[in-house]
Formats: structure tokens, C-alpha cells, sequence
């Protein structure tokens, strides 16, 4: 039967999520709203959940937890499943932070009592080892160690401290890579610290990674952090927070509908802070892909993007003439001598080929 069902992940938030939930239901029935309550019991659980309710067609899925249960939510629902309402109680909380959604009983109840409905982009990407979809942001490189770092360190609980930790572990072994970068058939070339990919500004608990992005638009932001040292990392990241590393010399802000990423070398991939395989990797946007409750403000629509006071008339569907696939195909990785990225199947019918291959001296260190 339709309605709300509301997904809680009693352990997000190192188990805030399961003491602070009775509240919220409390708070949600005294304002009249019907609910049948799911809990998770293990990993995975959300994103079997999120799909039994997208087939049931409920009216609302109310997800609470942090950003992994949203990120499983959203693989269990697929672009175009219920509209979710989230009720950020994990410990990054990075998709609530950019939209602004506020943790307590009451916020949550006008949030689905006066919350605007608003279609926002739903990334995917696909590697070797498969495809999922995304609502934050995914790294390829360093931060991708660190997150396969964090994720081994076990258990839910993510946020900034243990990112912080794993990070400087990290960047004792790490070394730079040469990466191609493919963004709408343009390829960029360069030794790599790490390239982020998404739609959202936050991850991580709170970096302020890609500070532009704005998550109707479309496209995604592509952020290439050249070859910097570890001393020179060191004194880079503390200005992720603020969102001032993107003014770095070696840092370059792009945007784009589909991206690929290969490189010679195993490089980590992850997706909203999951480990999902190495390069190569690519990635498509599905403009409009979810539908998320968002606080509304005085009567009127702000803007999601930075930069915008009100929001912009965009189409429901701003990018419906460049759809994904139903499914990527990823080719093996041949290597930066074929001398482009994304050499096989185009992902979108008719889009450029791949610049050609450098002369030497363009290849930044290659
Ligand atoms: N009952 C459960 N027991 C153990 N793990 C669970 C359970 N339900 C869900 N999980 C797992 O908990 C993980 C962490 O949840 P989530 O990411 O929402 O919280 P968080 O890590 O505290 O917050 P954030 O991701 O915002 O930092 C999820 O990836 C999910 O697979």
C-alpha cells in the first residue's frame, strides 16, 4: 500500500541514528503523518528495502542514516524512484549539509510538512567490477586509498576524524599517477594526486571538495589535483574545509555530462565514500534523477547552486537529450600507448571523439 516508509540504520551515527529515531517518529505521528518503520539489520539491507518500497510505489521514502545508507537507498531505487526524504543522522551527513536539511524532530516534521519536492542529478559510474549509482561524490587516487582505508578500519562511523587519520597514513606511501581524463569527449592528461567526480559540494564529513557544484545543473564537477608533494598536500588540505584548495595552481575545476578516467597503473575508485574498484572508470549523470524533500525558505525557492539567490527556471529534465545507457561497457585497460581515453563505445550516441594522442612534451611528466 502506498505511504511513507521510513528506512532507519539504528548503528549510522555510531548508533544515534537507533537511540534518536523513537523522537522522530513521535514527531512525524503528533503532525499526523502515517508511517511503517523498516529497520536494517547488516549492510545491504537499505538498498534491498529502498527497491521493496520503489516497487510498491510509496508516496515518500523516508531515509535516516547517514550518507551510506542514502548512497544505498538510492542503488536500491534507481534515477526516478520515490522521492526520498533524508533525516541525516549518520556522521558526515554530507548530502543533508548541502541541502541543508537540519537533524531535529521538528525540522524533519516541516520538512515533509512544507519541504519542496526537487529533482536533483543522480551520478553513476561503472569500473570492472560493476556499476552503482552515487549522490555525493566519487575520487579516483588518493582519496580513494583513504577511503578503502577508512572502510578497513570497520564498522559504520565515518566523518572527519577518522578520514583525517586515515589520510596521513595514506599519504606515506602514496605516489602520484599519471591519469587520462576524458569529460565529454575532451581528454586532459596529467600526474595525478587524485580527480573527484560529482554533484554535490561535500564529502568526507564537511570537505568542502568541490565548493561549485551545484546538484541540478546537469553535470558534474570534475576536479583534477595535479602532482602535488606530500608537503605540499599537507599544506593543501586544510584548505579543503574552506573549499580554497580549488584556487592551488595545480588544482582545475571542470564540469561535464560523462567523464572517463584510466591510467596505466591499479588505481582505487570510490563512490560517496565506498570502495567500488579501480580505473578505468565512467562515469554518466542522470540530470534530474532524484527527487529530494528540501527545506523551503520563506515561500521562496532558493537556489542549490553557488552563487544563485533564487532558482534558476530550469527544465524538470535539464539534460534529458543526453540520457545515460542502460548499461556502460567498460573496456580493458590498454594502457595510456593507445594514446586515448574512452578509445571504445562512446557512452551517448554522437559525442566527439577523444582528442588525439599528445607529442611527448604535452604530457605533464608522462
Ligand atoms: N543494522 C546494521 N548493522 C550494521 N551495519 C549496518 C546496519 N544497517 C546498515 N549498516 C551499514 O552501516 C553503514 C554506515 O551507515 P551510514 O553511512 O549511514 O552511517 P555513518 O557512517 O555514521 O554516516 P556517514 O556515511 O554520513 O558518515 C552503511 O554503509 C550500512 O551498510
Amino acid at each position: 500500500m502506498p505511504g511513507i516508509v521510513a528506512i532507519v540504520n539504528p548503528v549510522a551515527g555510531r548508533g544515534r541514528a537507533g537511540r534518536a529515531w523513537p523522537a522522530f517518529e513521535a514527531a512525524l505521528r503528533d503532525r499526523g503523518f502515517e508511517l511503517e518503520v523498516w529497520f536494517t539489520s547488516g549492510p545491504g539491507d537499505a538498498r534491498d528495502m529502498a527497491r521493496r518500497a520503489r516497487d510498491r510505489k510509496v508516496d515518500l521514502l523516508l531515509v535516516t542514516g547517514g550518507d551510506g545508507t542514502v548512497h544505498e537507498a538510492v542503488n536500491g531505487t534507481g534515477p526516478d524512484g520515490p522521492p526520498l526524504a533524508v533525516v541525516p543522522l549518520g556522521t558526515g551527513n554530507d548530502l543533508a549539509r548541502g541541502l541543508e536539511i537540519v537533524a531535529s524532530p521538528g525540522a524533519v516534521a516541516d520538512l515533509l510538512a512544507r519541504g519542496r519536492r526537487r529533482r536533483l542529478d543522480l551520478g553513476y559510474l561503472e569500473t570492472g567490477a560493476g556499476g552503482r549509482y552515487f549522490v555525493n561524490v566519487s575520487g579516483v587516487g588518493f582519496d580513494a586509498e583513504v577511503a578503502r582505508r577508512v572502510a578497513q578500519s570497520g564498522g559504520p562511523g565515518r566523518g572527519a576524524v577518522p578520514y583525517v587519520l586515515a589520510m596521513l597514513q595514506t599519504l606515506r606511501a602514496y605516489r602520484n599517477v599519471p591519469m587520462e581524463i576524458d569529460i565529454d569527449g575532451r581528454t586532459h592528461r596529467h600526474v595525478a594526486l587524485m580527480t573527484v567526480v560529482g554533484n554535490s559540494p561535500y564529502y568526507g564529513g564537511g570537505m568542502h571538495i568541490l565548493p561549485g557544484a551545484c546538484p541540478d545543473d546537469g553535470r558534474f564537477d570534475v576536479l583534477l589535483i595535479g602532482d602535488l608533494g606530500k608537503l605540499e598536500t599537507l599544506l593543501v588540505f586544510p584548505r579543503v574545509f574552506r573549499g580554497t584548495h580549488v584556487r592551488h595552481p595545480r588544482v582545475r575545476s571542470l564540469r561535464g555530462r560523462t567523464v572517463a578516467i584510466r591510467s596505466p597503473e591499479p588505481v582505487a575508485v570510490h563512490a560517496d565514500g565506498e570502495p567500488v574498484g579501480h580505473l578505468p572508470v565512467r562515469y554518466c549523470n542522470f540530470p534530474g534523477g532524484m527527487v529530494v524533500l528540501v527545506p523551503a525558505r520563506d515561500g521562496r525557492q532558493r537556489s542549490l547552486c553557488p552563487g544563485e539567490a533564487e532558482e534558476p527556471a530550469r527544465p524538470a529534465m535539464p539534460g534529458e537529450a543526453v540520457p545515460c545507457p542502460a548499461r556502460l561497457a567498460v573496456e580493458p585497460d590498454d594502457g595510456p600507448d593507445q594514446g586515448r581515453v574512452g578509445a571504445g563505445p562512446s557512452m551517448r550516441p554522437g559525442a566527439p571523439e577523444a582528442t588525439p594522442a599528445p607529442t611527448p612534451g604535452d604530457r605533464e611528466g608522462w
